[in-house]
């Protein structure tokens, strides 16, 4: 089955707009992809014709509302093979969800001296909550390094396991920065071989690949439904149920509980023992058809088809004299970053604006990574299954005329 690229990119309003009086060439997907139409018009429908509180209203509209809402949960839970539909936790998106579990799973599972082991390559929202956790019970964050290729450095994975000690290992399972595809069905059961939990950064990877938490076997995973054409402000955190049940809430409120006293509150039960208050029900209901796009679309499909983009991009950057791709690892997802001699990467990407072109600029929240191979910052292309070789084609012209201008 290929992509049917005209019809899919009939389904992305934003593509028909111009921005400089060019057509837009949107190429900043690992920061946030466009919404598919039928995202607009769940949103659209939803604030005309829907609005009311969920989960506690006896009148039709709340019930409505919460069996549109629960009906997304059940969704995800197919699109993740997730054995049970509470292990489904909403949250407010990656970061949240990281958030989520470094405040509650870290005081509760690791204790002074243990390790939490996360890659250079990670995002800050995979640094600095595992920071400040430990910070407060004097555990350890520790390094996993990588390749000059940008792969996880496995040998020395296997080293800091076996040191002792390592309670949580979280990773990306592909890189915003750099595009490496981790194993991380190897490295969650290496982990598990030395007693530590393993916590998947799928933000990547979620609309670009098929994520299978059974088959993976992580005890969380979390993402955001902004990187898979869904509303901002509302993502994802699955976590196996018995690790959920044993942890404590992680923000107290309306919904989490069951009975309240002044001097002592029960919880409610999973999922919602960690939904504290009123959510963003419109983004809860408007990501359930994006989610139905990406299954009715077939996620291997989409692989491969953004596999030949990126190799494409790849192909005609490298022509392209004093560039320099940063992530070369061989299995590799729409992630394309480089630098250029005597360019900085905001003037390209300035200059590549003003024809239209969309791409990021900067550390991308990996400043680590950035260190890591001595620069401050990367241009930055990333690819959707909109996106076409005509696309990668007027991207490449626009470089090299940004690059005469320079
Ligand atoms: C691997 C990874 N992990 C976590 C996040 C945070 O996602 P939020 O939806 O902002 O919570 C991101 C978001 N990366 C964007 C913004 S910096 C990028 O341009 O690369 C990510 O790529």
């Amino acid at each position: 089955m290929a992509l049917e690229i005209d019809n899919i990119r009939n389904q992305f309003p934003q593509l028909e707009r111009k921005v400089h009086d060019r057509p837009l060439i949107y190429l900043d997907n690992a920061a946030s992809t466009l919404k598919h139409i039928s995202v607009i018009e769940a949103l659209n429908n939803h604030y005309t014709n829907d609005v009311a509180n969920i989960h506690r209203g006896v009148h039709y509209l709340s019930e409505h509302g919460t069996i549109q809402y629960e009906q997304t949960r059940d969704s995800i839970q197919d699109l993740l093979n997730a054995e049970s539909r509470c292990e489904i936790i909403f949250t407010k998106g990656t970061t949240d969800s990281l958030n989520l579990v470094a405040a509650s799973f870290v005081p509760h599972y690791v204790k002074k001296d243990d390790v939490i082991l996360i890659s250079t390559m990670e995002h800050h929202s995979n640094i600095v909550p595992w920071q400040i956790q430990a910070e407060k019970i004097e555990a350890k964050v520790k390094e996993i390094p990588i390749t000059d290729d940008g792969d996880i450095d496995e040998e020395a994975y296997i080293e800091l396991l076996k040191e002792g000690n390592v309670k949580l290992v979280s990773m990306a399972h592909i890189s915003n920065s750099l595009g490496t595809i981790n194993d991380i069905k190897k490295y969650i059961s290496l982990a598990h071989d030395h007693g530590a939990y393993f916590c998947v950064d799928a933000a990547q990877s979620i609309a670009h690949e098929k994520v299978d938490v059974q088959d993976l076997n992580c005890d969380f995973l979390a993402f955001s439904s902004h990187k898979m054409f869904g509303p901002t402000g509302f993502g994802v955190l699955y976590g196996k149920e018995k690790l959920l049940e044993s942890m404590p809430p992680y923000q107290g409120g309306g919904d989490m509980i069951d009975v309240v006293t002044i001097e002592k509150t029960t919880y409610n039960e999973l999922p919602h023992k960690f939904e504290a208050g009123t959510p963003h029900i419109a983004g809860g209901i408007g990501l359930k058809p994006a989610i139905d796009f990406l299954i009715d679309t077939d996620l291997n499909v989409i692989k491969r088809y953004e596999k030949e983009l990126l190799d494409y991009a790849t192909q005609k950057i490298n022509e392209i004299e004093k560039v320099q791709v940063i992530g070369t690892a061989k299995q590799k997802a729409s992630v394309l970053s480089f630098v250029v001699d005597g360019a900085h990467p905001h003037d390209l990407g300035t200059l590549l604006d003003r024809q239209g072109v969309a791409i990021r600029t900067g550390h991308h929240c990996t400043q680590p990574l950035m260190k890591r191979f001595n620069v401050s910052a990367t241009a930055r292309a990333s690819f959707s299954l909109y996106n076409t070789k005509e696309e990668i084609d007027i991207f490449i012209k626009a470089l090299n005329k940004a690059l005469n201008f320079l």
